[in-house]
This record gives C-alpha cells, structure tokens and sequence, in this order.
C-alpha cells in the first residue's frame, strides 16, 4: 500500500514533469516560430544598389538560332566517350578539336582570345580583360561523355542528335557539351559584337572528366600553376534547375553547387579454390562475396541530413512554402530526422541525406560448370559532406565483417570544401544575380552536388568552387544524366547561350555592392 504522502509527492513529481514538458514545447516552438518569422535568407543583394553595366543583348533572330543549334547539334554528333582512365576515342577527340575551330571562327581567330591544347584533347583559352588588376575567373567544362549504345532503347539514337518534340536527343546533350558549347557560342557573339572583357576570363575544357580528369583537367591545373594563376571564382557543371521534384523540393530552384559529395571507389574480392560444379563446396566466392554485397546494400549508412550544406539549401527555399512545410524547412535543427526520413524514400532526395553506396559492378566465373576462382565486385561511395573518406570506409569494413572478402581503396577522396555564399562571395552573387536575369521566375538557392566535378582539381586556385549549368530539370529527368534519352530542348539550349552571355558581362562589375541600407534606397 502506498501511504497517502507518497501519493502526494508522486503527483508533484508528475505535475512537475509535465509543467517542465509544456514549457520545454513552448520555448522550443516559440524558437522556430520566430525563425520562420525572420528567416529570410533568399533576399541576398538582390535589391542592392549594383554598379550600372551597358550589357549586350544577343537578340537571337532566326538565323543565329539555326547556326547556333546546327554548332551544338554537330557537337553531339561526335562521340567524344570516355571508356576507362586513359582509354577514349582519341579519334572523336582530335575531330572535337577540328569542330571547334571551324565553329566558333571569332574566338580563334580573336586578339584578345588565347587558345592552347593541353594534352592533346583538352583546352585552355585565356580571355584577355583590359583591368588586368580585375581577378579573373574560370569557366569549366568538359568534352568527353560517358558511352551510350544504340541498343538501350533510346527513343532516337544517341549520337544522332535527332529532335522530337522540341528537343534534342542525344549523349551529351545534358552532360555536358550544352555547356561547353554554349560558352564558346555566347563568346563567339560576344566577340562578333565587338565586346572585349574588363576582366580577364578563363576557359576551361578538360578532355576525361568521365573518368577522373587525371590527364585533362589536372594537366590543364599544371599549366596555370605554372604561370601563377590565381582565381576569383570557378564555375563548372554539377548542378542545375529543379521542377516541382518533390514535396520539399516543389517549384522552381536554381541550385548553384557550393560544394560536392566525396567519393570512394572499392573493390572487393573473394578466392576460394577452383574445382568441379558435381561436387560444389558448401559455400562459392560468388556466394561469399554477394552475402557481404547484400549486408551493405541492407544497411545504408547514417543519416546525416541537415548536417550539411544540404541544410542552406532549405533555409533559401523555406520562404517559399507554406505552414508547415516553411515552419519545418526553416527549422532544421528540429525537424532534419523527419525530413531526412522523407527524402530517404526517392534515390534523387536520398544522395542528400546520406552516404549512398552503390555495387556498380560484379565479375566472376568463367563456365557453368566451374567452380570460379574468383569473384569481385565495386562498389562506389558519395560521401555526405559531414563524414569523411575514413569513417565511410569503417562503415564498409564493419559490414562486410568477413575476413574472406578482401577490401580494396581504388580511388577515394574526401567531400569538397563548402565555397562562400555571403553577399561578399563574388562569385556567388554574380552568378545568383545572372540566374535571376535569365530566369526571374526561379528562387536561387546553394545546392551540394551529389556528382564529381573537374572542379574538384582546382581547389588552390580560389575557395570559391560553384557547380550550376542553367538546364531545366523536372520529375524523372536526373535519369536521363548518364542513361537513356539525355535530351535537352532547343529553348533551353539557346538559355545556355543567353545565361553565359550575360554572366560573362556581369562579371565585368568591379565590385559587389554594399549589402546594408539598399532596402532603403528602392
Ligand atoms: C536540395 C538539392 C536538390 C537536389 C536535386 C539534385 C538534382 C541533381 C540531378 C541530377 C544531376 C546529376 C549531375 C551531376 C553531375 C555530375 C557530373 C558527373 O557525371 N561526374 C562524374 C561522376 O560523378 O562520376
Ligand atoms: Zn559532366
Ligand atoms: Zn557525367
């Protein structure tokens, strides 16, 4: 029996609980009211007092379309593929140099224009400005794409560059000659209108990206270390427009990459001996090695969702939304868990909140009725920015927990520094400031880029790193980025032209704004 004065305390006890739980809920969710009150983090310089520019206008006319989708159109036509690190079709290469010439004759031909070939397939032209105190900046792309075979059940094959329904189809038309060629393109008509830079620009074209960027990209590193390059700002590929992709992901957001997931590529590899399939061992290589297969892929790494800079990229779009979607997207150090368990559900949203791992290739056996020698399989990581290289490989290792199965490190690196977003970032607000030009209707947010970039090499150069091509992305399409029907439509090619024109001349600004009191001027 429980006297009367215990009782008395038990109930104190709980109403102390419960008075301690309600207060903890109100404070906890005044917090969150009022940041969702007062974050606003979207608004940036965008109502600053910016330098006055005369910029060109391209005014594409009918002509100029046709020469300029013809250019991009025979771009495609050449089968640039990379198969494996130092092994692509140098043919299609060494014609790729040819086409470039004959395509953009201006740009060759230009004074203010410097062009080289680095390392026999890539390039690396030099802009001349005429503020030579003006730091210059980078624009990358790359020439090479990955293989596509006729076979797969493209709607129309894949180096073809053959259009349907206001679109072209075609290995590359994405990833990446839509920005290589729009850059050279939006050039050549800068140069034709008699445009010369103020500030110096380079041009970047690496020839291996697809596989490593070791011999074009990072030769094309030496070179400007050689000549004491130092950088404002580097853009390269990597990310892009979303359409209504998901719940949270709803409207239309313009991620600029700020940084890029780290990677690691492994092999794993089981031996057992050889012998007669009649008298088969209890357990193969083949068996052994997808058992530890199958304990990875069932056991994905930790959530790491909002640990990262995943989480910038929320508080930019929260304003968007409305209650509770805002009230959640704005308050990530509460709601992150739920969120991530969302995301979690769809691979595009998922590389956000992880570690992925993917098994993306396994080899063994020779005969049906051998037993095989050897069996091996690769995995590959995107390292979620708040885990390093090591501690993603402890988590293999502590799954695949057999000591048959060997674990091999091919390539790895860690994720890539996050670049600088502030309303002092350059880059960042010059090319923010370009994206709301082109596309006013979009909301510009940072974005981490779940790819490798050949940005990644050029990490001495400057902090500041940005991944953003202008392509349109809606529901489905990330499939297309390395797999069938890679498509991109003919207005949105001629955006690429129009985007690079214009952020080639905003670069021209010598200097961002003053941020504070521009609210008060309009
Ligand atoms: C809050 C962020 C929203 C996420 C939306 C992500 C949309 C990205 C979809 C597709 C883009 C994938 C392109 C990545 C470019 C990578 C270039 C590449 O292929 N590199 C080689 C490699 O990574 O192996
Ligand atoms: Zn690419
Ligand atoms: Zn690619």
């Amino acid at each position: 029996m429980v006297d009367s004065g215990t009782k008395l305390k038990i109930r104190r006890l709980l109403k102390t609980i419960i008075c301690l739980f309600s207060l903890t809920f109100v404070v906890l969710f005044t917090v969150a009211f009022v940041r969702t009150l007062t974050l606003d983090v979207d608004v940036g310089l965008q109502h600053a007092q910016w330098e006055k520019t005369k910029n060109i206008s391209l005014d594409i006319g009918r002509e100029q379309r046709e020469e300029l989708l013809d250019n991009f159109k025979e771009s495609i036509r050449i089968p640039t593929v990379s198969f494996a690190e130092s092994n692509y079709n140098t043919t299609a290469l060494l014609e790729f140099n040819r086409f470039l010439r004959k395509a953009f004759p201006t740009v060759y031909s230009s004074s203010l224009v410097h062009h080289e070939v680095v390392a026999n397939y890539s390039h690396l032209f030099w802009v001349e400005g005429s503020q030579p105190d003006l730091l210059p900046y980078l624009l990358l792309a790359h020439v090479d794409v990955v293989p596509a075979s006729e076979s797969d059940a493209w709607d129309l094959p894949p180096f073809s560059a053959k259009e349907m329904d206001g679109f072209i189809y075609g290995r590359g038309t994405l990833d990446d000659k839509s920005s290589l060629m729009g850059i050279l393109q939006a050039l050549e008509y800068l140069l034709r209108k008699g445009y010369a830079p103020r500030r110096g620009f380079y041009i970047g074209l690496g020839h291996d990206e697809e596989v490593s960027g070791k011999n074009g990209a990072l030769n094309i590193v030496n070179v400007m270390k050689q000549r004491g390059v130092q950088l404002s700002f580097v853009l390269d590929e990597g990310m892009l427009i979303t359409e209504n992709l998901s719940s949270f992901l709803g409207g239309s957001t313009a991620f600029i990459g700020i940084s890029e997931k780290g990677s690691a590529t492994i092999k794993l590899s089981v031996s057992t001996p050889p012998g007669h399939s009649s008298m088969p061992p209890k357990e193969t290589c083949i068996g052994i090695l997808a058992a530890a297969v199958k304990r990875i892929e069932d056991n994905p790494m930790p959530r790491l969702f909002g640990y990262g800079p995943e989480r910038l990229s929320f508080e930019h779009m929260a304003h968007k939304f409305s209650f509770p979607v805002k009230f959640m997207m704005s308050n990530l150090w509460l709601f992150s868990p739920l969120i991530g368990r969302v995301l979690e559900r769809q691979p595009i949203s998922n590389s956000l909140v992880r570690t992925t791992t993917a098994v993306t290739m396994f080899n063994s056996g020779v005969k049906f009725n051998i037993i095989p020698s050897l069996a091996e399989a690769f995995v590959n990581l995107r390292i979620h920015s708040a885990q390093s290289l090591e501690e993603a490989l402890d988590h293999i290792r502590s799954r695949v927990a057999d000591e048959r199965v060997k674990m091999e490190l091919i390539d790895g690196f860690d994720p890539l520094p996050v670049s600088s977003t502030d309303e002092k970032s350059f880059g960042f607000q010059i090319i923010k400031k370009t994206v709301l030009e082109v596309f006013p209707s979009v909301t510009v947010a940072p974005g981490i880029c779940v790819g490798n970039t050949d940005s990644r090499h050029f990490k001495d150069f400057t902090k500041d790193i940005f991944r953003f091509i202008p392509a349109w992305l809606k529901s489905g399409d990330y499939l297309r980025f390395h797999g069938i029907n890679e498509r991109i439509s003919k207005k949105n090619y001629e955006e690429f032209v129009v985007f690079y024109s214009s952020l080639i001349q905003n670069c021209d600004i010598q200097k961002l704004p003053e941020p504070h009191g521009s609210v008060h001027e309009l």
